[in-house]
C-alpha cells in the first residue's frame, strides 16, 4: 500500500480526481481531461503550421505505428532522437494527443519519434509488452541506420511504465545500443500493478487481461535488472506532479529508488504547481517549468 490513509482507492489511481485545476467546474475531473485531449490535439495541429515534417513508419501490424517528427530546416538525419511513449492505462490515447512534446526538441535540432500501440482489450497488457519489445528493437534498428547522435526516451504514465522495458530487454539491448541512450524519462508512471489488477475504475471488467501472478511480473518496481553497467551513461529521470495522489507519488519515489539501489545514475524529482496532465501540456511551451527541466538534462 502505497498510502496507508487512503479511503478509496479509485481516487489514489485516478489522475484526473486529484487535480486543482477546473475547480469552477460542476466536475472538475471531466474538465481536465477534455481539455487535455483538446489542447493536445491542438499542438499537433500547431505542428504542421511550424513547417515541422512528419513520416509515418510501421513497426508490426494493426496499431503499430510510428509518427517520426522533423524540421528540414535544422535537422539531418543523424540528429539526435527523442521517443515518446503515450499513456491512459493502456487503454486509451494514441499518438494524436502525445505530440506536445514535439515542437521545442524538434526546435533544437532533434527528431521526435511518436509511437502508437495496441490497446486493451484488443490485446492484453502480457502481449502488449511483447509486442512493446518489437518497437524498442525497431526503432534502435532505425537509430542504427539514421546514425543518430544520441536516443533519449521519454514515457509519461502507463507509458512511462512500458518504457522500463527498455531496461530489461536481453537480446534486444546490446551495450553499443544502450551507450546510444542519453536519457530515459519516466513522467507520473505507475510501476506497480498490484493494486490496480482488480481495480474496477482502471480494470473494469479485467480488460488488461491479466491475474494476480501476471500484475506482479509486470510491476517494474518489483524486477531485478541485469547489465546495469550497460547502462553507466545513461541518466534515468524519474518525474511526478505535485498535484497527484499520494501513491502516484510515492510509486516514483520508490522506483527511482529501486533503480538506484541496483546502480542506475538516477534522478527523482517532484514538480511543483504541475497535476498529471498539464505536466504534459506544457511540454509544448519553451518556457515552461517542465520544458526547461527537459532542456537542462541535455546540458
Ligand atoms: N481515466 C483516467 C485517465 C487516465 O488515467 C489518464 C489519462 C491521460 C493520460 C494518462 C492517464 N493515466 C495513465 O496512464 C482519469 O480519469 O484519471
Amino acid at each position: 500500500m502505497y498510502n496507508p490513509e487512503c479511503e478509496d482507492l479509485n481516487k489514489e489511481y485516478f489522475p484526473s480526481h486529484n487535480t486543482v485545476r477546473f475547480q469552477d467546474h460542476q466536475e472538475p475531473n471531466v474538465a481536465v481531461l477534455d481539455n487535455f485531449m483538446k489542447i493536445t490535439r491542438q499542438h499537433r495541429e500547431a505542428l504542421f503550421n511550424q513547417g515541422i515534417q512528419v513520416d509515418q513508419r510501421r513497426y508490426g501490424p494493426d496499431r503499430q505505428v510510428v509518427d517520426i517528427f522533423y524540421s528540414l530546416k535544422n535537422s539531418t538525419q543523424a540528429a539526435p532522437l527523442m521517443v515518446f511513449v503515450h499513456g491512459g492505462y493502456w487503454q486509451m490515447l494514441d499518438k494524436n494527443n502525445s505530440c506536445s512534446i514535439v515542437g521545442p526538441y524538434v526546435r533544437r535540432g532533434y527528431r521526435v519519434a511518436v509511437m502508437d500501440y495496441n490497446l486493451c482489450p484488443n490485446v492484453t497488457l502480457g502481449h502488449l509488452m511483447e509486442q512493446f519489445r518489437d518497437f524498442i528493437a525497431w526503432i534502435f534498428d532505425y537509430a542504427e541506420h539514421c546514425q543518430s547522435q544520441g536516443i533519449s526516451f521519454a514515457g509519461h504514465s502507463a507509458g512511462a511504465h512500458l518504457l522500463a522495458e527498455v531496461l530489461k530487454s536481453p537480446g534486444i539491448i546490446t551495450l553499443a545500443r544502450a551507450r546510444m541512450v542519453s536519457s530515459i524519462i519516466f513522467i507520473s508512471g505507475i510501476y506497480d500493478l498490484r493494486e490496480i489488477w482488480n481495480l474496477e475504475s482502471v480494470n473494469p471488467k479485467n480488460i488488461l487481461g491479466i491475474t494476480h501472478a501476471q500484475a506482479e511480473a509486470l510491476s517494474p518496481i518489483l524486477w531485478e535488472y541485469n547489465d546495469v553497467d550497460f547502462w553507466t551513461f545513461t541518466g534515468m529521470h524519474v518525474i511526478v506532479a505535485e498535484h497527484e495522489s499520494v501513491t502516484f507519488i510515492e510509486q516514483s519515489r520508490r522506483f527511482a529508488e529501486s533503480l538506484r539501489h541496483q546502480g542506475f545514475k538516477t534522478n527523482f524529482k517532484i514538480f511543483k504547481k504541475y497535476d498529471h496532465f498539464d505536466i504534459i501540456e506544457e511540454t509544448s511551451d519553451d518556457k515552461s517549468e517542465i520544458s526547461q527541466f527537459l532542456r537542462s538534462i541535455d546540458e
